[in-house]
């Protein structure tokens, strides 16, 4: 499938010989959900609003869905594309349903259609209907943040542009609004561009990361990539800062996740089959329990007892995993689908050990003899 996205050597000059973007080439492949992080000021958001034709590009291309962004009609263009930015600006005389079927009405959709499609994606946002009819000032920051998201996917867009959604909210709204918007994602299969300072949110939403300085993309790639084949000395430093440890926070459950476990169906306890593994054990020394949708139930040992274990989720960070292991007693941990509790595998202590030593490997090649 061809990109979403391109960007070609893309420029943009402000007066004053301000080189805001600088020569940047890459691509967004459909269904991506693309972080660009870097330091204040260094073109994250001049970046996204090339993509709208908010800011034009001095020199180079950017081509959307194929074509030119200077080809498209920057209206249409405009209501293609979903954006989110921190202030949503909401319209205050407006009520919910007709803030987020804004667009809609411009185009001259019909009200019957346009009140489904509110229907829709209030549900999408996880709202009551009741909520339609609520007006922005009776609305929290969190939620106004949530009909911003509804009215960016009103037109049904395939790409979704957000600018630092989340900056203004709290710890809690934060972290709520960004398992959201990971469901979502994972629902809608929109590409998304968001520009984050935080990289603890973009680790925890992209699928690639873009790091930023001044004007220039230095590399894309996933946090994997980003952490063991850095293109740039500012990459290693931007993400490992904080030394060997840190990368326990920029880890996550599923970049270890071993997916061959052994499995026996309830109500099949006692079974040959769990027999069979009782007598033939992997040497890890646990059974996992799941229901006939393979939804995690408990974990038992050879003996048949039930374990105290720890779950996670592919998205919990190593340091996190550690800890609920620590807490289970166990030297390894669960890890289900977070909607639905699926089992998807097990993560172990010894991988993430060799995960580490392959980081500390690369580390100390750098050290001198
Ligand atoms: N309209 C403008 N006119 C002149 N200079 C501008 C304009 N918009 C942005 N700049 C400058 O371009 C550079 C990049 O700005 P931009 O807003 O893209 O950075 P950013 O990485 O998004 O920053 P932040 O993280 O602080 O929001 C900055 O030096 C900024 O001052």
């Amino acid at each position: 499938m061809p990109p979403v996205v391109v960007f070609r050597e893309v420029t943009k000059t402000y007066p004053g010989n301000i080189r805001a973007v600088d020569g940047v080439s890459f691509e967004l492949e459909e269904g991506e959900f693309l972080c660009l992080i870097g330091p204040s000021g260094c073109g994250k958001t001049t970046l996204l609003k090339m993509v709208n034709r908010l800011v034009e590009p001095s020199s180079g291309s950017v081509y959307v869905e194929g074509k030119e962004v200077m080809e498209w009609d920057p209206i249409e263009l405009r209501r293609r594309i979903g954006y989110v930015i921190q202030q949503i600006g909401l319209f205050p005389h407006l009520n919910v349903e007709e803030n987020i079927t804004y667009v809609l009405s411009i185009m001259g959709v019909p009200y019957p259609v346009r009140r489904e499609k509110a229907r829709e994606l209030l549900d999408i946002i996880g709202f009551e209907e009741s909520y339609l009819r609520r007006f922005p000032r009776e609305l929290s920051g969190g939620e106004k943040q949530r009909v911003g998201v509804a009215r960016a996917l009103a037109s049904d867009p395939k790409i979704v542009l957000m600018d630092e959604p989340f900056g203004a909210l709290d710890q809690i709204s934060k972290e709520q609004l960004q398992n959201e918007l990971l469901r979502l994602h994972r629902r809608l299969g929109k590409t998304i561009l968001f520009v984050t300072h935080d990289l603890q949110e973009a680790i925890k939403l992209s699928t690639r990361i873009g790091i930023m300085k001044k004007g220039r993309v230095l590399q894309v790639g996933t946090v994997q990539e980003l952490l063991f084949s850095p293109a740039d000395p500012f990459v290693e430093e931007f993400l490992g800062a904080k030394g060997f440890f840190h990368t326990l926070h920029l880890l996550t459950a599923s970049e270890v996740l071993e997916e061959s476990v052994p499995v026996v169906r309830e109500g099949r306890v006692g079974s040959p089959e769990e027999n069979f593994l009782s007598r033939h054990p992997d040497g890890r020394g646990f059974v996992l329990v799941v229901d006939e949708k393979k939804r995690f139930l408990g974990a038992k040992n050879e003996s048949g007892e039930v374990l105290r274990c720890a779950t996670v989720t592919p998205f919990t960070p190593l340091e996190e995993v550690l800890r609920a292991m620590f807490v289970s007693g166990q030297t390894w941990a669960v890890v289900v689908d977070p909607e639905g509790g699926k089992l998807l595998g097990v993560v172990d202590f010894r991988s993430i050990c060799s995960r580490l030593k392959a980081y500390c490997g690369r580390e100390s090649e750098k050290m001198p003899s």
